[in-house]
């Protein structure tokens, strides 16, 4: 029987890149208001897996359900505004723009459907929305740099922002690609603070992390991609002290 809590299912999905199977039989449940990780060594078809989730890629075969509704087949905007928002590797920002209006911009194209050049005019009007974007801020701590350009923040400075650019949909699954890759020992310890706390509220996410700091700090549930294959899935503990995972990515090293 299907499990009523599951709010993503990736169903038997396969993505071939001509003859290289990058995802073969894929199958993963994310459940509601968890933190589920997808790990694996290089190659093992993490961004794919990311990629075919939120519309950039469209799978060989198999579907992708997110609260009862097909992604697959929708555009990366359109699976958005269902309620899935993402935080990159690399951040998109608009580094010419200050933190504050960075922030206001999700919100306004959440808001009005889609990004529109009139925003840009409406940006110092919209007094609500910038009201939610300082909260925004604040809540990752970084209010005090609203009226800094954004190209000029450190690569840490720019997750955290990106980061309140995401919550500030108020997405029901926030997906992260390597949250804290590049940063500092200091700064990704904010950075799980920061996620924790998200957690508390009940936000469901899915992260991509080569940390295994940040993987076993975070997760509920872990899921261990292969050469394109889950080869393991289940609690911190069950997937630390399983021989396969060990072998194929962990090295014995946990
Ligand atoms: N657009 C593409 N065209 C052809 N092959 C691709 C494409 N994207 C990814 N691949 C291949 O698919 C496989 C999975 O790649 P993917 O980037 O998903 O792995 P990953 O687990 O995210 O790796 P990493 O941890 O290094 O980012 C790799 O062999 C990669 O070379």
């Amino acid at each position: 029987m299907a499990n009523p809590n599951v709010v993503l299912h990736v169903a038997d999905v396969h993505k071939r890149f001509g003859g290289l199977h990058a995802l073969s039989d894929i199958d993963l449940q994310i459940e509601e208001g968890k933190t589920h990780a997808i790990i694996g060594p290089n190659g093992a078809g993490k961004s794919t897996l990311l990629n075919v989730i939120i519309g950039k890629l469209a799978p060989s075969s198999g579907q992708v359900v997110f609260d009862g509704n097909v992604l697959t087949g929708k555009k990366p905007y359109q699976i958005n505004q269902l309620g899935i928002a993402r935080v990159f590797q690399t951040p998109e920002i608009f580094a010419d723009l200050s933190v504050l209006h960075n922030v206001m911009i999700p919100a306004l194209a959440k808001r009005d459907g889609m990004f529109t050049l009139n925003m840009m005019r409406s940006l110092e009007s919209e007094t609500g929305i910038r009201a939610e974007a300082e909260h925004m801020l604040e809540d990752v701590g970084m209010l005090n740099r609203r009226g800094m350009l954004a190209g000029s923040l450190s690569r840490g400075d720019k997750r955290r922002m990106e980061l309140a650019m995401c919550l500030i949909q108020h997405p029901r699954l926030l997906l992260l690609d390597e949250p804290t890759a590049g940063m500092s020992r200091h700064d990704t310890n904010t950075t799980i603070e920061l996620l924790k706390k998200i957690k508390a509220r009940g936000m469901t996410k899915v992260i991509i992390e080569h940390d295994m700091h940040v993987v076993f700090s975070l997760a509920d549930k872990i899921s261990v991609l292969a050469q394109g294959r889950i080869i393991a899935d289940g609690t911190p503990d069950q997937v630390r002290g399983n021989p396969k995972v060990q072998e194929a990515y962990l090295g014995g090293a946990h």
